[in-house]
């Protein structure tokens, strides 16, 4: 739907969804139509049948129902009017169903209401007083000489109507419906005019609005008038512009533009009337359509089609549509009613009624062999559904044990991998087997072997031992008997002998252990003896080194504090001093400053009584001079009331004298002009009189305004002058009192400062002295101090000598008395060794006695021995002892097998688990470990 730019043509295609209508809300209307401005994309969402059926329409622009008439015409009118400014013809047309909002587009709603103050539109002015209102904003601005013409008319059905014709003119054509008739015809210019068609020339926008105002009305009355309805007819309004111009070369040329806008008819109407007859008209209507537009239509023009929608379009439209559906077979059975009417019956041309009866006839024919048809197909259709159903039954039991299967198969293939690795685990343990079997049975042979040779030595063997064994019997009853003797003394004599031994050997340890105890406290008490004197000598010393080092520092600190406290005791009597200078200074200073203040504070207080003085002498001055003035201002009072009545007199009688005057004049006139003047004399007079009476009344009213005003400042002179009289009274009174007040305060004044003064002067001279006095007391505070330090520090320092001296004489004391009491220890000592050794000696010379005498006991018991003791005879019957060649243990050791553990380790290291490959399994008959293979 989008629009074409093709060569010479330039149409652009818009749509524009209004809003829901206040009866389409109450209805619930569905939203069918959505607007994407954005991507110019229109969707319309259908249920057809219960079928949900989407469609999407892309246009040119596409305005939704939020768009405004300002937006619409910016955006897509402006340039077709600048086109038309530019001398060519555009047309625009708003296209659509009844009620999408063809005539608000165009027209707008809001035609009673003129432009705004600043020549602004109302927002819902549509596209004509829009255009115009560009048109002439622009020939306006350009200061161009122009002409602006507009025409409207209706096309309805064959007929075209002036809408902006005279009512009388319409009248009659309403009335004279032949005469209302406006031809269309050729201009012989290629163009087309409507004969008679009213052309309106406008000077301003504003008077569009009256215009279109005229045609609507118009409109609606011919619709009422002629029972027509808007929806069924064109509106054509056309803009037409003449721009007169100036070439350069001072030729004049006329451009010319034409801006047609039409407001086509229902969109309904045009494609699905339902009436034939109808149908030809608005096909004759759209053929003078295009012939009035044929100008505007083609070339370098630019066309407008603007597509109205509603929201919920086919709702609404299912509606109108088939109300008019409805009217129109309305209108086609009442034309067959006149029809047949007027025939006597149905009327048909007789080949007609027979090719309608044939066709009729294998129709019936073919809806009836169709309908067998489908009978048969709904049958097999059926069968094929029971089939369909009963294999799909079958493909989901199927599918369901293809499942299970499935299943199982896993199941199965993972026990497998199992049993495969047992199996191989198995065999790998098999094998193992076989092999450490292998080894024990090389060992069991061997062994056997071994065993075979052993079973014959040692038959050989046993025959020998036989006679041996008879020897051994007899050498064994008399060693026996020998053994009991021996075994018997033996013991006797060790009883004796131990307990001897026992006893001495107890004893010579007892003293044994008793003298090296001695020893080892002499060697102890030696030694700690020899430690606490060393340790005694080296504390002496070093409390003697500590004392002579503690007395130095004390010394250095007396040292130290001293010359502080000479340093201090300098520097207070010298502080003191200069103390006692600058209280001194002070004082002095103080004293004159006060001497100062009290010269000036004397001055001014005279100063002060001077002023006072001259005060109240001009206060009584002051008074005097107030009485005067009083008695004065009633001196002027009088003078001035006196004044007045004299002006009062003076005036009354000059104008007495002017009326005299006046009146002898008038006299003389009278004598002299006669009767004819004395009218005029006396009005003269009469004014004249008038005139003094109101001069007099004036001067009263001066006067007595005159005396008000000088009585009432009078009697406020007086009241100001009793008041400052009274004022100045109370205002001597008061000074004086504070004259005498003051002068008693500034007399105090004057004696407490002198006072001060003299306190002063004594407070420094005693200042003066106290600070002298005390200077002289520190001084010899510090002088009785350094005398005092010099005194400590000598019996400081004689105390440390006699302290040192004595600490020297007791630390050498008991150094002697130390070494005296060592040297007794030390001899007793040696006289303890001495002893021990003595009887150590002893102890060896018991020991080694006891030793003899056991000697000789056991020698005698020996003796006693050899006596009883009885030895073996051989008998020469016994066999010479032969020696087996039994195996060693070691040799038969090593025909053992291996050990389990080392055969596997053996086998595993050259049969590793993970090259070992499963082989097929033969079954053998089971056998136990040890049986034999061969
Ligand atoms: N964009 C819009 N915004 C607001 N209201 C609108 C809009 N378009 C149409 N309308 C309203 O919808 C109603 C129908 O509009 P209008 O009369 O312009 O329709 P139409 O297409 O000209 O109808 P017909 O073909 O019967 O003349 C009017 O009340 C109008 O105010």
């Amino acid at each position: 739907m989008s629009g074409r730019h093709d060569k010479g043509v330039n149409v652009q295609v818009l749509l524009r969804c209004r809003p829901f209508s206040n009866e389409e809300l109450r209805n619930n209307a569905p939203q069918v139509v959505t607007c994407d401005e954005y991507q110019r994309e229109v969707a319309v969402s259908q249920n057809i049948a219960g079928k949900q059926i989407d469609r999407v329409f892309t246009f040119d622009k596409v305005f939704g129902p939020t768009a405004q008439q300002k937006d619409l015409y910016e955006q897509a009118v402006i340039p077709i009017v600048n086109e038309v400014l530019e001398g060519f013809n555009c047309t625009i047309f708003a296209y659509g169903q009844t009620g999408t909002g063809k005539t608000f587009t165009m027209e707008g709603e809001c035609k009673r209401a003129k432009s705004g103050p600043n020549g602004e539109l109302p927002s819902q002015a549509g596209v004509i007083p829009r255009s115009v209102k560009q048109i002439f904003d622009t020939l306006e601005g350009q200061n161009a000489e122009y002409s602006v013409k507009v025409t409207f008319l209706e096309l309805y059905n064959e007929e075209i109507t002036d809408l902006l014709a005279p009512e009388e003119i319409s009248k009659i054509g309403i009335e004279d419906k032949q005469k209302k008739l406006l031809p269309l015809m050729e201009d012989g210019k290629g163009g087309v005019l409507v004969r008679g068609l009213e052309e309106e020339i406008v000077t301003s926008a504003n008077e569009i609005f009256t215009l279109l105002e005229r045609g609507s009305a118009k409109r609606r009355t011919a619709e009422t008038l002629l029972n027509k309805q808007s929806s069924r007819s064109h509106s054509l309004f056309s803009i037409t512009i003449h721009i007169k111009e100036s070439t350069p070369e001072g030729e004049e040329l006329i451009k010319c533009g034409k801006l047609n806008l039409v407001d086509l008819a229902g969109s309904e109407n045009i494609s699905r009337s339902g009436a034939r007859e109808l149908l030809k008209r608005i096909c004759s209507l759209d053929s003078k359509l295009t012939r009035l537009l044929r100008d505007s239509l083609g070339g370098r023009t630019k066309t407008c089609i603007i597509a109205t929608v509603s929201p919920a379009v086919n709702q609404k439209m299912m509606k109108t549509t088939l109300i008019k559906d409805l009217y129109g077979e309305i209108e086609r059975l009442k034309a067959e009613v006149y029809a047949s009417r007027e025939k006597n019956g149905v009327y048909l041309p007789k080949e007609r009624y027979d090719q309608e009866e044939m066709e009729r006839k294998s129709m019936a024919d073919k809806i009836e062999k169709m309908g067998i048809k489908m009978e048969n197909q709904q049958k097999q259709f059926e069968e094929l559904q029971t089939q369909f159903n009963a294999r799909v039954e079958e493909c989901c039991e199927l599918s369901c044990k293809l499942e299970l299967t499935q299943t199982t198969l896993n199941q199965t293939n993972d026990v497998l991998a199992n049993t495969e690795e047992t199996l191989k685990k198995c065999q790998y343990a098999l094998k193992e087997r076989d092999f450490i079997i292998q080894e024990q049975q090389k060992a069991e042979n061997a062994l056997a072997q071994q065993a075979c040779i052993l079973r014959a030595d040692l038959e050989k063997s046993l025959q020998d031992n036989a006679s041996l064994f008879m020897k051994i019997a007899r050498e064994d009853t008399l060693n026996a008997t020998n053994r009991s003797v021996v075994d018997k003394f033996e013991s006797e004599l060790a009883q004796d002998v131990g307990s001897l031994c026992n006893m001495v050997a107890a004893s010579v340890s007892q003293q044994n252990d008793q003298l090296q105890c001695i020893e080892k406290f002499c060697d102890t008490l030696i030694n700690i003896n020899n430690k606490a004197i060393s340790d005694l000598k080296k504390k002496v010393s070093d409390s003697r080194n500590l004392y002579i080092s503690h007395v130095e520092d004390m010394e250095n600190v007396v040292r130290l504090h001293k010359a502080s406290a000479n340093g201090s005791l300098e520097d207070i009597s010298a502080k003191a001093i200069s103390n006692a200078r600058s209280v001194e200074e002070l004082l002095a200073e103080e004293a004159s400053k006060g001497q100062s203040i009290f010269d000036e504070l004397q001055g001014t207080i005279s100063t002060q009584q001077g002023e006072i003085v001259a005060f109240a002498r001009a206060l009584r001055k002051l008074m005097v001079e107030s009485k005067e003035l009083g008695n004065h201002a009633n001196h002027v009072d009088e003078i001035q009331t006196k004044n007045i009545d004299d002006f009062q007199k003076a005036y009354e009688e000059q104008s007495r004298s002017d009326a005299q005057k006046l009146i002898a004049d008038v006299t003389s006139l009278v004598s002299s002009h006669m009767s004819r003047q004395k009218q005029m004399v006396d009005a003269c007079l009469a004014g004249i009189r008038e005139t003094a009476a109101e001069s007099k009344t004036v001067l009263d009213g001066h006067a007595s305004s005159i005396e008000g005003i000088t009585t009432d400042a009078k009697r406020k002179w007086q009241e100001f002058s009793l008041q400052s009289e009274n004022d100045a009274r109370d205002s001597a009174d008061f000074s004086a009192a504070k004259h005498c007040r003051f002068e008693l305060l500034l007399q105090k004044c004057v004696d407490t400062t002198e006072m001060a003064l003299n306190h002063s002067k004594k407070t420094h001279e005693l200042v003066t002295n106290v600070g002298k006095e005390h200077v002289l007391a520190v001084e010899e505070l510090v002088r009785s101090a350094s005398e005092n330090n010099e005194l400590h520090d000598a019996e400081v320092s004689s105390a440390r000598k006699s302290a040192e001296e004595d600490v020297l004489k007791n630390s050498e004391d008991i150094i002697k008395h130390m070494e005296g009491t060592c040297q007794k220890e030390q001899d007793t000592v040696n006289g303890i060794l001495e002893t021990t050794k003595a009887q150590s000696v002893f102890l060896e010379t018991l020991q080694k006695d006891h030793a003899a005498q056991s000697g000789a006991i056991q020698q005698k018991a020996h003796d006693t021995f050899q006596q009883k003791y009885m030895d073996y005879e051989p008998s020469g019957n016994t066999p010479l002892r032969c020696e087996t060649d039994v195996p060693s243990k070691i040799t038969i050791e090593s025909l053992r097998a291996m050990p389990m553990e080392t055969l596997l380790e053996e086998f595993r290291e050259n049969h590793s688990f993970e090259l070992f490959e499963v082989k097929d399994v033969k079954i053998t008959p089971s056998r136990s470990p040890l049986s034999e293979i061969n």
